[in-house]
C-alpha cells in the first residue's frame, strides 16, 4: 500500500514516515511541490504519487499567531483540506484528514463524543472545521479524526517547550484549567495504518468513514503533562523543575483555548479497532527519547 501525505517536516508526517510498516510505502508531499495555500499545486501533486489512500495531515498550526490572520489559516486548513478531498475523489482513493479537539467551545463537561455541537472558539479551530466540512462534501471515501495535543520527538510541541524551559527555570507556571488528551504522535502514524488499511480493505463499508476522536488515552491538565514531563526528566538526571498551576487567566494568550477538549475515543475503537496507549507512559517514552537524543548528540 502506498500512502501519500501532505507535509514534510510535520510531526505527524515524520512520525508516519518513521513508523511506516512493512508494505507500506509513506510519500511526503510538501511545499512548493505541494502547496496548500496554492490550490492548482494540489491535484497534480497528489496524481504524480500515484496513491492508494492520501493522508492529509499538513495544516497551519501556530493557534495564537491564526488569530492575526485568521484569511492564511482557512485557506490553508479549510480550502486546502478541501482541495485534497477532491482531488483523492477523483483519484478514486479514500482521504484521511487530521483534525482538532479545538473545534468545541469546552463549555461541555464530559469527554466530546463525535456527534457533540462544534463551536470553536478560535480562529484555528474555526479553520479546522472548514476542513472537516469540506472534505465530508467532497467525497464520502473520508475518516476525519480529531485528534489533541499533539506531541512527539520532532518540531515544535509543548513536551519539547518544556524541556528547554526546564534547562534554565527552576518552576514553570502552566494552566491547570484546560484538561485535554495529550496524544503522541508515532502513537497517531501507527492509528493512521490501521485505518488505511480498513478504508482501503473494505471500501464499501460505511462505518469505518466519517469523523472519528483519536486521542491518548486518559485525561489530562496541561500541568499535569508538564508534571509527567519533569518528572521523567528528573529519573533521568535534569535538575527538578516544579510546576505552579496557574489559571488561563494567568495566561493571557490571542487564541481562546476549550477548557474542556476530552475526546471520547470509543468509537474509534468499536469501529477501527483502534486504542491508542495511555499518555503518561507515552509521554514519558518521548522525554526518554529526546534526552537519550540529547546525549547521544553531545557525546
Ligand atoms: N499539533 C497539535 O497539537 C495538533 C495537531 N492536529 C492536527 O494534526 C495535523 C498534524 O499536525 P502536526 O503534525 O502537529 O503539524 P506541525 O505543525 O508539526 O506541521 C505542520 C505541517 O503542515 C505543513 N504545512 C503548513 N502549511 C502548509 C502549506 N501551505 N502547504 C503545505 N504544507 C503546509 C508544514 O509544512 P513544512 O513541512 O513545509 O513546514 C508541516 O509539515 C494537522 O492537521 C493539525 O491541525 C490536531 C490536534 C492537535
Ligand atoms: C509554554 C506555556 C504554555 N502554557 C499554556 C498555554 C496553553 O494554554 C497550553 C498549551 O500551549 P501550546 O501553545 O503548546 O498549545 P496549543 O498551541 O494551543 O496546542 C494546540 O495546538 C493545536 C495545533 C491543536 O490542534 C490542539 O489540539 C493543541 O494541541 O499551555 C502555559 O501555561 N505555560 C507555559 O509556559
Ligand atoms: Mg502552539
Amino acid at each position: 500500500m502506498r500512502i501519500t501525505v501532505t507535509g514534510q517536516t510535520g510531526q505527524v508526517v515524520r512520525a508516519l514516515l518513521e513508523r511506516a510498516p512493512a508494505g507500506v510505502d509513506v510519500i511526503a508531499l510538501g511545499r512548493p511541490v505541494l502547496d496548500l495555500a496554492q490550490p492548482g499545486t494540489i491535484a497534480a501533486a497528489l496524481a504524480g504519487s500515484r496513491p492508494d489512500v492520501i493522508v492529509n495531515a499538513a495544516a497551519y498550526t501556530a493557534v495564537d499567531q491564526a488569530e492575526s490572520e485568521p484569511d492564511l489559516a482557512m485557506r490553508i486548513n479549510g480550502a486546502g483540506a478541501g482541495e485534497v478531498a477532491r482531488a483523492a475523489a477523483s483519484l478514486g482513493v479514500p482521504v484521511i484528514q487530521l483534525s482538532t479537539d479545538y473545534v468545541f467551545d469546552g463549555r461541555l463537561d464530559r469527554p466530546y463524543r463525535e456527534d457533540d455541537p462544534v463551536a470553536p472558539g478560535s480562529a484555528y479551530g474555526a479553520s479546522k472545521l472548514a476542513g472537516e466540512r469540506a472534505v465530508a462534501a467532497a467525497t464520502p471515501d473520508h475518516a476525519i479524526l480529531r485528534t489533541a495535543w499533539v506531541y512527539s520527538p520532532f518540531g515544535k510541541n509543548f513536551v519539547r517547550t518544556m524541556l528547554k524551559l526546564g534547562e534554565t527555570h527552576g518552576e514553570v507556571g502552566v494552566v491547570a484549567d484546560q484538561i485535554g488528551c495529550p496524544t503522541s504522535a508515532l502513537d497517531i502514524a501507527d492509528a493512521v495504518f490501521a485505518v488505511a488499511r480498513n478504508l482501503r480493505e473494505q471500501p464499501e463499508q460505511a462505518s469505518l468513514r466519517g469523523i472519528f476522536h483519536m486521542a491518548g488515552q486518559g485525561e489530562a491538565s496541561w500541568a499535569d503533562l508538564a508534571e509527567t514531563i519533569f518528572t521523567e526528566a528528573e529519573a533521568l538526571g535534569r535538575r527538578p523543575v516544579r510546576v505552579r498551576h496557574i489559571a488561563t487567566a494567568d495566561y493571557p494568550t490571542p487564541a481562546r483555548r476549550p477548557g474542556n477538549s476530552r475526546l471520547d475515543c470509543t468509537k474509534l475503537g468499536d469501529h477501527h479497532g483502534v486504542t491508542l496507549p495511555d499518555w503518561r507512559q507515552a509521554a514519558a517514552a518521548c522525554v526518554r527519547r529526546l534526552l537519550a537524543e540529547e546525549t547521544e548528540k553531545a557525546s
